[in-house]
C-alpha cells in the first residue's frame, strides 16, 4: 500500500514511512492511494471474529509489506489487552434502535486508546528495526495527550512532548498527563487554546531545523495510523446490530474530524452506512460548513465538552481531497485561499460534503439536559461529548428502522463539571486511577509562542 499527500507535492510513502512522517512535507495529510473494498458477504463472514481478529482483517491491507503478519497480530493483542471489557468496544442500548458504542474501555478512558495503544507499538517496532529515534510533538484538548503518553512512555525510541491549552482541559485530563513522571515524557501547558497548540505542532513539522537533526513524529490524527485503527470499530459495531445485511447510521462527537473520517472510510470500504452525523458543540465550524457552506473561523468558545473545543479541524482536508476529485494541486490552492480568509467551498465540493454527512450543533445547556434525560430514561450516564453525539443523532435520524449508533468517546468520570451540572452523581475513578488526585504532577507553563515551545523541546532532546 502506498500513501499520497492531500497536497500532491510530497513523495508517495510506504506505511512505515508514513507512520514516522506524521504530516507530509508539503503540509498535506497522507491518505492511502487506494482503499480495499469488501462485499457484504465478505463483511458478514467477519461476524464471529473477536475484536482483535477483526482489527487484523480490517487493518492488514494498510500495513502489509511493512509489518510481518505475526508481529502485527501480537501488537494488536497487546494493544487491546489493557481494555476492561472483553468485547473491547461494547454496545449499550439506550432507546429503540438506538445504541451507544462505548469506546472508553481503554487505559485512559477515551476512544484515543484504540489507536494510540497500537501506534506506540507500531512506532517502536519500526524504529527498532531502523535503529532510529523519534521526537513526538502532540497537541491535545485533553484526551489525545494522556492516551499518547500511555502508548509511548515505555518506548526507548521515543520522547514525547504534549502541548495542552493552559487551564482548558478538565482536572482529571490534566492529571492523567502530568502525573506520568518519566524521563521521556514532557507536558507543556500553553497559554492559548487547542488550535494554538495544534498550529505549533504543524509549524514544527514545516520547519524542523530547531531539532538539530532529530526527527519529528506525530501522535495526533494527522498521522494516518490513528485513522486506520479507528476504522475497525465501525465494522465491529455494525456487525453487532445486523450489518452488513442491514444499513446502520453513526453519530460522532466531532472536533478534529478524525473519528468520523474513519467512519467515512469504513463506508467506502463497503460497509453499508445510511447516515454519518457530525455532532459539534458551540465550536460549530463543521456544522456550519455542512449546513451553510460557511467555514469562517470564529473565536474558540470554552465549553463543557472541552475535548471538542477545536476550530481548525485537521482531517477535514482529507475529506476535501476526495471532494475535489483527489486533486492535490486543487487542495494546495484551496488551503492557501483558506489561510488568506476564503471561507467557502465550490458548489461541487459542498454537494459532496452534504451528500456524505449530516450535522447538528448542541450547546452546553442542552448537553446537560441530555445527560439528565438519558440518566433518567435509560439509567445510563453519558459524558458531555457523547451527549452531544446522542442529541445530534436524534435530531438528524431520517429512518428510525435503521439502527443509530452514537460513538461514546469518553468516560463521564473525566468531566465532573458537566455531570454535576446535569444533576447526576459522579462515578468513582477506576481502580488504576483511584489515587490520581494524590499523585505528584509535573508540567511547564509556557507562553503562546512557537519559539519558546521549540526551545523547550530542543533543550530536552
Ligand atoms: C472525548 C472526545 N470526543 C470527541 C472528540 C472529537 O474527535 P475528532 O477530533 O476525531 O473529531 C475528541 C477529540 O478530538 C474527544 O477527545
Ligand atoms: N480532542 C483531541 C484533540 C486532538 O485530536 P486528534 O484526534 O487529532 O489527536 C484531544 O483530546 O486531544
Amino acid at each position: 500500500m502506498k500513501y499520497i499527500s492531500t497536497r500532491g507535492k510530497a513523495p508517495a510513502l510506504s506505511f512505515g514511512d508514513v507512520l514516522l512522517a506524521g504530516l507530509a512535507n508539503d503540509g498535506g495529510l497522507y491518505v492511502p492511494e487506494t482503499l480495499p473494498h469488501y462485499s457484504k458477504d465478505e463483511i458478514a463472514s467477519w461476524a464471529s471474529l473477536s475484536y482483535q481478529e477483526l482489527a487484523f482483517k480490517v487493518m492488514w491491507p494498510f500495513v502489509e509489506g511493512d509489518i510481518p503478519a505475526e508481529e502485527f497480530k501480537s501488537m494488536i493483542e497487546e494493544a487491546y489487552a489493557g481494555f476492561n471489557h472483553e468485547s473491547i468496544a461494547p454496545m449499550v442500548q439506550v432507546g429503540n434502535n438506538e445504541w451507544v458504542l462505548e469506546l472508553f474501555r481503554g487505559p485512559t478512558l477515551a476512544f484515543k486508546d484504540f489507536a494510540l495503544q497500537l501506534l506506540g507499538r507500531l512506532m517502536d517496532y519500526v524504529l527498532a528495526k531502523r535503529n532510529e529515534k523519534l521526537v513526538i510533538m502532540g497537541a491535545t484538548s485533553g484526551d489525545t495527550g494522556s492516551a499518547a503518553i500511555e502508548g509511548c512512555r515505555h518506548s526507548e525510541h521515543l520522547s514525547i512532548f504534549i502541548l495542552h491549552p493552559y487551564q482548558r482541559v478538565s482536572e482529571v485530563q490534566r492529571r492523567q498527563m502530568t502525573t506520568v513522571i518519566d524521563d521521556n515524557v514532557f507536558n507543556v501547558a500553553v497559554k492559548g487554546n487547542f488550535d494554538d497548540c495544534q498550529g505549533m505542532v504543524k509549524s514544527s513539522f514545516a520547519d524542523q531545523s530547531f531539532l538539530k537533526g532529530a526527527k519529528l513524529g506525530a501522535v495526533n490524527s494527522i498521522n494516518w495510523a490513528r485513522i486506520m485503527a479507528q476504522i475497525v470499530y465501525y465494522f465491529s459495531s455494525a456487525l453487532a446490530v445486523g450489518g452488513p445485511h442491514r444499513n446502520v447510521s453513526f453519530s460522532v462527537p466531532t472536533g478534529n474530524f478524525g473519528d468520523i473520517f474513519a467512519g467515512y472510510l469504513a463506508k467506502k470500504m463497503g460497509l453499508p452506512v445510511d447516515q454519518l452525523v457530525v455532532a459539534t458543540n458551540q465550536n460549530d465550524i463543521l456544522h456550519r460548513v455542512i449546513a451553510e457552506n460557511d467555514m469562517s473561523r470564529q473565536a474558540l468558545n470554552v465549553t463543557l465538552s472541552p475535548s471538542m473545543d477545536i476550530m481548525v479541524s485537521s482531517n477535514f482536508e482529507r475529506l476535501l481531497f476526495d471532494a475535489h476529485g483527489r486533486n492535490g494541486a486543487e487542495i494546495d490552492d484551496l488551503m492557501a485561499r483558506f489561510n488568506k480568509g476564503d471561507v467557502s467551498l465550490n458548489d461541487q465540493a459542498w454537494s459532496f460534503v452534504k451528500e456524505n454527512f449530516d450535522s447538528y450543533k448542541v450547546d452546553d445547556k442542552r448537553t446537560c439536559e441530555v445527560i439528565t434525560e438519558v440518566h433518567d430514561s435509560a439509567q445510563y450516564l453519558l459524558d458531555p461529548h457523547t451527549a452531544i453525539g446522542l442529541e445530534a443523532a436524534r435530531q438528524c435520524w431520517k429512518d428510525k428502522s435503521v439502527p443509530m449508533i452514537t460513538l461514546a468517546t469518553a468516560h463521564p468520570v473525566k468531566f465532573p463539571e458537566a455531570v454535576e451540572k446535569a444533576g447526576c452523581d459522579l462515578p468513582n475513578l477506576p481502580e488504576h486511577m483511584k489515587d490520581l488526585f494524590e499523585r505528584e504532577e509535573s508540567y511547564s507553563v509556557l507562553d503562546n509562542e512557537l519559539t519558546q515551545v521549540q526551545s523547550f523541546v530542543a533543550e530536552r532532546i
